[in-house]
C-alpha cells in the first residue's frame, strides 16, 4: 500500500520543486536576511512547491487514467492506478487533502512575508491559485497538456514562479522591500527552462503512444528527430543565461562551479540526442536529467552560500 502510494507520488520526480524552490529561496536570502523568521518561510515555501507538485503528479495520473491515455505498450513507469492499486475516488480524495495541504502553508508563507499588505497578498494568492488550477487542469477536464501547454505551464510555474515567487516572498519576509535582479530574472528562465527539458525527455520517450492517443505535445507535433534538436537549444540557451547570471551579478571566478554543474544535465542531453530513436534509451535518461537540473541548482546554492559569507 506505501509502496504504490510512493509511486503514485513519484517521490524522485519531487527533486525538481525542491531544489527549484530551495534556488528561489537561496537568492532571497542573498538579497535578504537570514533569521528564524526567514528560514521558516523559505520552508513554508518548499513544502508548498512539493505539495503542488504532489497535486500536479496526482491530477497527471488521474487524468490519464480517465482518459485511458496510459496503454500497455508505455515506457514509462507503470503508475499504481493503472493497475487499480489504487482507486480513482482514493486519489480524488487525496487531491483534495493535498490541496488543502498546500493552501494552508501557502497562505501561512504568504502572511508571513507580504504581512497585511492587501495589494500584494492578491498577487501571491493569484500566483497559489493559478498553480493549483494549473496543476489540476494539465490532464484534467480543459487538458491543457494534451494541447502542447504542458511546457509553457512548467516554465511558469516550476521556473518564473518557483524562482521569483519564492525570491521575492523571502525579501518580504526580510522587510528589505520586494525587488527583483538580473540574476534572478536569468536564473528564472534558465531553471524554467531545465524543467521543460525535464518533461520533454518524458514526453519524447511518448511520442508513438501519444500520437495514437491525440496528445499534442511538442515532442508530439515535432516528431524525434526535431524534438531532439529542440532539447539541446534548450539546453543550450539555459547554459548561457546561467553563465550571464553568474558573471554579471557574481565573480567571474564562480563561473567555474556553474561549469561542473552543468555537465551532468548536458550528458544527459547529449545522451538524449544520439539515443533519440531508442525510446526505451530515452525513457531511462529522465532521472538523470532530473538529478542533472538539482545539480545545476545546488550549484547556484553554494555560489550564492559563497558569495554571501566572502564577499557580500
Ligand atoms: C485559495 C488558494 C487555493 C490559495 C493558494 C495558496 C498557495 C498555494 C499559495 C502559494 C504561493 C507561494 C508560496 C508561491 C511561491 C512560489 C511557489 C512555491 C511556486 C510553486 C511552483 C511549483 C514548484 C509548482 C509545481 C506544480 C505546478 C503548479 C505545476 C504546473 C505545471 C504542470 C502541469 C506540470 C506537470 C508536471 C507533470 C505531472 C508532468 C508529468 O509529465 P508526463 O510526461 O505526463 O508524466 P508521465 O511520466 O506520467 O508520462
Amino acid at each position: 500500500m506505501l509502496k504504490d502510494w510512493l509511486s503514485e507520488i513519484r517521490v524522485k520526480s519531487l527533486m525538481l520543486a525542491l531544489s527549484n524552490c530551495v534556488l528561489g529561496c537561496a537568492l532571497g536570502f542573498y538579497y535578504g536576511r537570514v533569521n528564524c523568521f526567514t528560514i521558516t518561510t523559505a520552508t513554508l515555501i518548499v513544502i508548498t512547491g512539493i505539495l503542488l507538485q504532489v497535486l500536479s503528479n496526482f491530477a497527471d495520473d488521474y487524468g490519464d487514467a480517465c482518459k485511458n491515455a496510459d496503454g500497455p505498450n508505455r515506457l514509462g513507469p507503470i503508475r499504481a492506478v493503472m493497475i487499480g492499486s489504487i482507486s480513482l475516488t482514493s486519489l480524488r480524495k487525496s487531491m483534495a487533502l493535498v490541496t488543502t495541504l498546500a493552501t494552508l502553508t501557502g497562505c501561512i508563507a504568504i502572511v508571513m512575508a507580504v504581512g497585511y499588505d492587501l495589494q500584494v497578498l492578491a498577487y501571491f494568492t493569484f500566483l497559489g491559485v493559478a498553480a493549483v488550477l494549473a496543476a489540476i487542469f494539465y490532464t484534467i477536464g480543459l487538458a491543457y497538456g494534451y494541447h502542447g501547454f504542458g511546457d509553457l505551464a512548467v516554465f511558469i510555474f516550476f521556473g518564473l514562479a518557483a524562482i521569483l515567487g519564492s525570491q521575492m516572498l523571502i525579501l518580504g519576509a526580510s522587510r528589505s522591500g520586494i525587488d527583483l535582479f538580473p540574476d534572478s530574472y536569468m536564473l528564472a528562465v534558465a531553471v524554467g527552462i531545465h524543467s521543460v527539458m525535464v518533461l520533454h525527455i518524458a514526453n519524447m520517450r511518448d511520442i508513438t503512444e501519444d500520437r495514437l492517443n491525440g496528445k499534442k505535445t511538442i515532442a508530439a507535433r515535432l516528431g524525434t528527430h526535431l524534438s531532439a534538436v529542440y532539447l539541446l537549444v534548450l539546453y543550450i540557451i539555459s547554459a548561457l543565461l546561467s553563465f550571464a547570471a553568474c558573471a554579471t551579478s557574481h565573480q567571474l571566478w564562480e563561473c567555474i562551479i556553474i561549469v561542473f554543474g552543468l555537465l551532468p544535465l548536458l550528458a544527459s542531453t547529449v545522451r538524449v540526442f544520439i539515443h533519440k530513436h531508442n525510446a526505451k534509451n530515452v525513457a531511462s535518461e529522465r532521472k538523470y536529467a532530473l538529478i542533472g537540473c538539482a545539480i545545476h541548482n545546488f550549484s547556484w546554492t553554494i555560489v550564492l552560500i559563497l558569495d554571501f559569507w566572502v564577499y557580500y
